[in-house]
């Protein structure tokens, strides 16, 4: 069977957060669909959604339950779950769901990883060595370094060069062969993943004005013109540096595939501003498609039925798409 015919690994995320009633809401919005996923995770706990839910014992029962059931692979969990009440006393069950996925997706058994949001801080008070997902997935798949983050939503595509670090270590950790690196896995995962054939890359200038030619940093001569040069020199389309307060108007933003940003706010905060409904989270430069929702945990909310499924939604369809783009090419 091809891995676009294949279910979906949907991970628990953080039983305590938004994760549960969005899984039971996306199931809603999607189970006449054609994208079926299977929860690794607890069965009772999407149940309390008012959602059926039936345990199944190999993901490929999924796409025939998912019609009339919440498919759920069991992860068991080590702590009772109050809403909106993080317990780093379940970690353990939250990363085995995401090492189960990854399994299940590097087996191709399941078509791509989703992934449920998780708190960092929760995970790391429980010894958890990695930022997030995303390196977490990398050192999973053995390709630890090469992962890049990349959020989309339909009005734009932004990947921060530099992730999850303090904004001073960015600084320190941004250099000319980063830029080169991520922007050559965006330009592959964009033909390989997306289907589009000449991406149009637009790169970011780091400091106001993108340096107005040094006198406001000169980061843009010393770090991002040779990385420009270098992806010139491999025959990308690429542009820039443009300065960073302008280049994610409108007009400005039909004139590429995705913008390489310097570090993570630079990226989030654009896409997040722009829509954060249909916003999602992919990690390139993994043997696996994974996609996730763009928002957190949000314990703020949690348990209270009025969190809104539809970056989850986006995420499970956009792993679909990537893997059926992936099987073609
Ligand atoms: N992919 C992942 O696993 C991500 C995890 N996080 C984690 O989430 C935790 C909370 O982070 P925050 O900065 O508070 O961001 P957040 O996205 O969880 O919440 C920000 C605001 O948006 C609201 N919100 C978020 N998702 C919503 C939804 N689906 N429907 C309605 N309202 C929603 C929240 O109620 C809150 O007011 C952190 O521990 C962070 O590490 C954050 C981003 C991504
Ligand atoms: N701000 C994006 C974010 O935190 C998502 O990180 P990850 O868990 O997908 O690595």
């Amino acid at each position: 069977m091809p891995d676009g015919s294949l279910p979906l690994a949907l991970t628990m995320g953080d039983p305590a957060g938004i994760g549960p009633e969005i899984t039971a809401g996306a199931w809603r919005a999607m189970r006449q669909g054609t994208t079926p996923f299977a929860v690794l995770g607890d069965a009772g706990l999407i149940g309390r959604h008012d959602v059926p839910v039936r345990e199944i014992t190999t993901i490929a029962q999924a796409a025939e339950v998912f019609a009339h059931a919440v498919p759920v692979l069991p992860v068991g969990l080590q702590a009772p779950v109050h809403a909106g009440q993080p317990d780093s006393g379940n970690a353990h069950a939250i990363t085995t769901s995401i090492a189960r996925a990854v399994e299940l997706a590097r087996n191709r058994q399941a078509a791509g990883v989703v992934t449920n949001p998780i708190s960092k801080i929760v995970l790391k008070k429980a010894g958890f060595a990695y930022p997030g997902h995303t390196e977490y997935l990398a050192a999973l798949c053995n390709v630890p370094g090469r992962e890049v983050m990349m959020l989309a939503c339909p009005e734009l595509r932004v990947v921060p060069v530099t992730i999850h670090v303090s904004l001073r270590r960015a600084l320190d950790e941004l250099d000319t062969s980063a830029i080169i690196a991520a922007t050559r896995t965006t330009h592959a995962a964009l033909q390989r993943d997306f289907g589009i054939a000449t991406p149009r890359i637009a790169i970011a200038g780091l400091n106001p004005h993108a340096g107005e030619d040094g006198s406001m940093g000169t980061e843009e001569q010393t770090i991002i013109a040779p990385a420009i040069a270098a992806l010139r020199a491999d025959g990308m389309d690429i542009s820039g540096p443009w300065p960073p307060d302008t280049m994610f108007t409108p007009p400005a933003r039909a004139r590429y595939d995705v913008a390489m940003c310097m570090y993570h706010d630079q990226a989030l905060i654009p896409l997040k501003t722009i829509d954060m409904t249909q916003g999602v989270n992919t990690t390139l430069g993994l043997p696996i498609i994974r996609t996730s929702p763009d928002h957190g945990t949000a314990f703020d909310i949690a348990g209270r039925g009025v969190a809104d499924p539809s970056s989850l939604v986006a995420a499970l369809h956009m792993a679909m798409r990537m893997a059926k783009h992936r099987n073609r090419s």
